[in-house]
């Protein structure tokens, strides 16, 4: 389990992050929602230790995680950002290997082992055709989804995904957000995409103004009420019949206009 404990944050004197506290269960898919500046890359980069809190707690089955030493942090968490700026030349392969650092010793070499845990989250990608391929040759989706195969060989107990699946079309959308599913990772998740945010959350965190606006299940949450008042867009949302869970439609500016 993983809590957030009353976090504040200042950058500089405005204050980004207003005493939000949020939880996760073990295995439970948590997401964050909220408008463009509402603060969910902050507060996710508070909780895996790029930018300090100003006050606040982040604790990890009852371990404080911002006290911890730096290969004990990546044994427990796992981060996949918006963006992974890689400069060297490394294979797909030495990329996802990356993942199994907290677990080396130094002068210790990558193991067979390890070599079939990275073509096993390849395939789980859909990458493993690409293992020997020099990343700095990939493309914005591919690159990801290797990001995401060097998370998921970490093997922390959370995980967590900044916009995921920005760079992925519809298809690699599904399919990553199937494979973090089914993994049994604890996962934070800032998400844009309100219906993917339906689909697969357990439970989802609204933001607005870098407070808590809103918490519960998708189906406490998403209604019409709250996505005009928090994103200021008019929708109809009905219970999907397959799934079972709320499924946006968002109505044109100049469609509301002419009603
Ligand atoms: N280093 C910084 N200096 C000043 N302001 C900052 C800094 N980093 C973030 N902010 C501000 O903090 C607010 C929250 O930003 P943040 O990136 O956390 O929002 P977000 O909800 O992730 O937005 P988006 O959906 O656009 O990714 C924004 O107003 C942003 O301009």
């Amino acid at each position: 389990m993983i809590s957030i404990e009353h976090v504040t944050t200042l950058i500089g004197n405005q204050l980004i992050i207003d005493d939000v506290s949020l939880s996760a269960e073990k295995k439970q898919f948590v997401g964050i929602i909220g408008p463009n500046g509402s603060g969910k890359s902050t507060l996710l980069k508070n909780i895996y230790r790029v930018l300090p809190l100003s006050s606040g707690k982040v604790m990890i089955n009852g371990h404080d995680f911002l006290k911890m030493k730096p290969k004990e942090a990546a044994q427990q968490l796992a981060v996949v950002s918006q963006e992974t700026p890689v400069t060297f030349d490394f294979s797909v392969k030495e990329m996802v290997l990356m993942g199994r650092a907290p677990y080396k010793r130094m002068f210790d070499f990558d193991h067979s082992k390890d070599d079939e845990l990275a073509l096993e989250m390849l395939k789980k990608v859909g990458m493993e055709t690409f293992i020997n391929r020099n990343f700095l040759t990939l493309s914005g989706g591919e690159k990801q989804r290797v990001i995401i195969a060097r998370a998921l060989i970490q093997q922390g107990e959370v995980l967590i995904l900044d916009e995921p699946t920005n760079h992925l079309d519809i298809h690699h959308q599904l399919h990553i957000m199937d494979a973090v599913k089914d993994t049994n990772m604890t996962v934070i998740a800032a998400l844009h995409d309100l219906n993917i945010a339906s689909m697969y959350c357990d439970y989802l965190f609204v933001m607005r103004e870098g407070k808590i606006f809103a918490q519960g299940r998708p189906e406490e949450v998403l209604n019409e009420t709250l996505l005009r008042e928090v994103f200021e867009v008019e929708t109809i949302i009905h219970q999907h019949e397959t799934l079972g869970k709320p499924h946006i439609t968002f109505l044109p500016n100049r469609f509301v206009k002419k009603q």
